[in-house]
């Protein structure tokens, strides 16, 4: 502290300084964003030292960036001046404080830069931690030579302003790891999601047509069940299996098997609604389950006609035939979903045997 500071006449002045001062470095240490700081600085640089101006200067690579100024005149808020071509870069470099009572008379002053503004004297107080960080920048109109005080008052709220940068730069930086963190657990929790799903689906799906498998099935029908019995509503169930699958596999090979099996169950998915659970539950073994309760014939039926019109409609190999057995379901949840598949199963098993009959008794019913 320089020796004027101790001498009496001046104690009450700088006490009253001060008191601002210490208010203005609690409020840098709050400070969670540069425009903050700034705002906070330029302003009581201004206070302090009583003066026509003051700015707040950063340091941008090679130039100086004068950010924001508070003054009875506008300065060059928003400029930007090589280091080498501007006093607050002087300053800076030497990590130097600069008053000049007459800027005409100063070589180092940009004359040009500061012919247009109101400023007679300046006083640049660089702002550093270990590099330079920006400056202070306090100017007066009159002629005004800058007391010890003064600059140990604004050296002080610099000091200050170097370590409020220093926590935001910290605070920022922090800022970004937590939210790098955040979304990176974010896509983490997602992708798990997603192949906890995907499992999931798998577990329940047939791989080769795409539908339910079994358990995929009785997990969904038995959900459709249980609700049509609490609505006292009789459901169907549908048993379709392919006639005919092997000989399509030992005359053409398995992908023309695997392609009947697709076929079919592109077939009973496009003849049912939209809520009906279908899943192929065997080889060459389908079943439907259905809210909506129709007669069995007309549901057989239904689906023996989108046969045909496949058969006709496209130019396989083999010609596509389901055997199809269909029970009612009646809302009594004594009857396990499992009976009724037997159920279904044993309808079709007749049906096929009909069917095998007809065939052999020289019928048109012929699958290869
Ligand atoms: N291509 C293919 N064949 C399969 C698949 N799963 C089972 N099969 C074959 O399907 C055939 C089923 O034989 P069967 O139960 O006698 O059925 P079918 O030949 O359709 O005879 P019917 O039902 O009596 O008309 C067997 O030869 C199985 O090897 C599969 O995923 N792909």
């Amino acid at each position: 502290m320089s020796e004027s500071l101790n001498q009496p006449e001046n104690q009450p002045l700088f006490a009253s300084e001060m008191t601002r001062l210490v208010a203005a470095v609690q409020q840098l240490s709050l400070a969670r964003h540069l425009n903050e700081i700034v705002e906070i600085v330029r302003t009581v640089a201004r206070e302090i030292s009583k003066a026509d101006g003051a700015s707040f200067v950063l340091r941008d690579g090679n130039q100086c960036y004068y950010v924001d100024e508070d003054a009875i005149e506008p300065l060059w808020k928003g400029s930007r001046f090589p280091m080498d071509a501007c006093i607050s870069g002087w300053a800076m470099k030497r990590g130097e404080s600069v008053a000049i009572e007459d800027i005409t008379l100063d070589p180092r002053v940009p004359q040009d830069i500061y012919r247009r503004t109101f400023v007679r004297s300046l006083l640049t107080i660089p702002i550093r931690n270990a590099d330079a960080l920006g400056a202070i920048g306090i100017y007066w109109a009159q002629a005004h030579t800058p007391s010890p005080e003064e600059i140990f008052l604004l050296e002080t709220l610099a000091n200050s302003t170097a370590m409020a940068m220093e926590n935001v730069r910290i605070h920022a930086e922090l800022e970004e790891r937590v939210k790098q963190r955040t979304q990176a657990l974010v896509r983490e929790i997602r992708e798990r999601k997603k192949a906890e799903e995907a499992v999931r689906q798998m577990a329940i799906s047939d791989s080769l047509t795409g539908l339910l498998n079994r358990r995929g099935f009785f997990l969904q029908a038995q959900k459709q069940y249980e609700l049509a019995c609490r609505n006292a509503s009789p459901s169907i169930l549908v048993f379709a299996d392919l006639d005919g699958l092997k000989v399509v596999n030992d005359t053409y090979g398995h992908r023309d098997g695997d392609q009947m099996i697709v076929d079919a169950g592109a077939v009973l998915k496009m003849v049912l609604r939209q809520s009906d659970v279908v899943a192929r539950v065997g080889g060459d073994e389908f079943v439907v389950f259905s809210m909506e309760c129709e007669q069995p014939e007309i549901v057989v039926k239904r689906i023996q006609d989108a046969v045909e019109r496949f058969n006709s409609d496209n130019r396989r190999r083999y010609r596509l035939s389901l055997s199809v057995g269909v029970v009612v379901c009646e809302p009594d949840d004594t009857v396990s979903l499992e009976k009724m598949v037997e159920q279904a199963d044993e309808a079709m098993y007749r049906e096929k045997q009909r069917r095998r009959m007809t065939r052999n008794s020289g019928g048109k019913l012929r699958s290869v």
